[in-house]
């Protein structure tokens, strides 16, 4: 069978784990990486990250001119930049490349495009791309229509470092119709890959909802999952949730 050909944008903490999840499994060639920074200019991702073959030629944005999707094509390009990927890859979406923006946090206008990208392409766009979080969010709706009186909070912790409130508690706050201000609680503490947690507050019982990614490898796993089940779809936008709810509604035990 041909390999599934890849491109992935951003190799800074979460774009290398990505790379590496892609360099272990047969069914995928990495075919190219762009960084923003020169470093490591047409080096190969693969040797960066320890192995010996070469996969993943290193580019950077300005080497992405007119004809670079269609020179070194790819059947599918993930991003784990930032929000600023996404103007350099038009091209790539009218050359019908799959993409699948895992970028957490976008303005409106930067979804506007990647909307728009969707009318020739199949794009997936998830602010979170684990399996895990996105069952959560699909249990955590259903749980507030069954205890529709309870106090729902929401808890993220990621790492020191991360400056933005959390895309994907953003977006579970959204679902269950909570204001961010006032029900989202964040935590910066040391290196903590990411946690979310819903807290269901009623008055003789608490339900906890907790998602922890403990490697970014479960990252690459979802953007893996979510390639696989775009092979074959037709042109448009599509998420991780409508995928895991489609599962649930097919999956939900008659009792
Ligand atoms: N959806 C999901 O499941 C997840 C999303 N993320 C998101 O992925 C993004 C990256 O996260 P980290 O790797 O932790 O950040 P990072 O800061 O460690 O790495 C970002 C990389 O993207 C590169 N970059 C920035 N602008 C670029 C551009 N225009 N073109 C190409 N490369 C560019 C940077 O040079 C850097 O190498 C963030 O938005 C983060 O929130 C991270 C983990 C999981
Ligand atoms: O920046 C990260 O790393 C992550 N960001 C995402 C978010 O903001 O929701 C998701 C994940 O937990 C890791």
């Amino acid at each position: 069978m041909e390999k599934i050909k890849i491109g992935v944008f951003g190799f800074g903490k979460t774009g290398k784990v990505i790379a590496s999840e892609f360099l272990n499994d047969n069914l995928f060639t990495l075919v190219w990486v762009v960084r923003k920074s020169h470093d490591d200019h047409h080096k190969y991702a693969s040797r960066l990250l320890g192995y010996e073959f070469d996969a993943g030629e290193i580019f950077t944005g300005e080497d992405i001119g007119e004809d670079f999707f269609l020179e070194r094509p790819v059947d599918a390009l993930i991003d784990f930049s930032d929000s600023t990927g996404i103007y350099l890859y038009k091209r790539a979406a009218e050359a019908g490349i799959t993409i699948i923006s895992a970028i957490s946090k976008y303005e409106q206008e930067e979804l506007d495009l990647l909307k728009s990208f969707a009318q020739c392409t199949t794009v997936l766009y998830s602010p979170n791309i684990t399996l895990g979080i996105n069952v959560l969010m699909v249990a955590a709706q259903i749980l507030q229509k069954i205890a529709p009186h309870a106090d729902i909070e929401i808890v993220e912790e990621h790492f020191k470092g991360k400056k933005e409130v959390s895309g994907t508690a953003q977006k579970i706050a959204n679902s269950l119709g909570l204001n961010v201000e006032e029900h989202l609680n964040s935590i910066r503490v040391g290196g903590i890959v990411g946690r979310h947690e819903i807290i269901f507050g009623m008055p003789n019982q608490t339900i906890r909802l907790s998602h922890e990614s403990i490697s970014r490898a479960a990252f690459g796993q979802g953007a893996i999952f979510a390639i696989k089940f775009l092979i074959g779809k037709p042109p448009g936008m599509y998420t991780m949730e409508t995928i895991i709810a489609e599962m649930f509604r097919q999956n939900i035990p008659v009792y």
